[in-house]
């Protein structure tokens, strides 16, 4: 089981621009187009898979808009914040 994610973990995900929730992360990622919005997905699909953590999000176009919690615990964990480190690399 995951860690509870601590203040640094959660000041370290406001930093990257998320919105920073008691129990979730969001943070809406912008592309330039469909194609782009969806290979993105697909990458951090894999990466998700490898970490047995996975996002819960939407697509519009070239829009996703994520929000990242562990299920398991029912909050921010160590593994959202590793996660959504990976999403930010990927979409850069
Ligand atoms: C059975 C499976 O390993 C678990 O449900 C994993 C899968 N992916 C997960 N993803 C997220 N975000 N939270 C979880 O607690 C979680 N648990």
């Amino acid at each position: 089981m995951s860690a509870e994610l601590d203040k640094v973990g959660r000041d370290a995900l406001a930093a990257a621009g998320w919105d920073v929730g008691e129990m979730t992360a969001r943070k809406v990622f912008k592309f330039k187009n469909f194609v782009e919005a969806f290979g993105w997905m697909t990458s951090v699909a894999i990466v998700a898979e490898k970490l047995n953590h996975h996002p819960e999000w939407s697509n519009v176009y070239k829009t996703v808009d994520v929000t990242l919690t562990t299920h398991d615990t029912g909050g921010l964990t160590d593994l959202d914040l590793k996660l959504a480190k990976r999403m930010d690399a990927l979409a850069k």
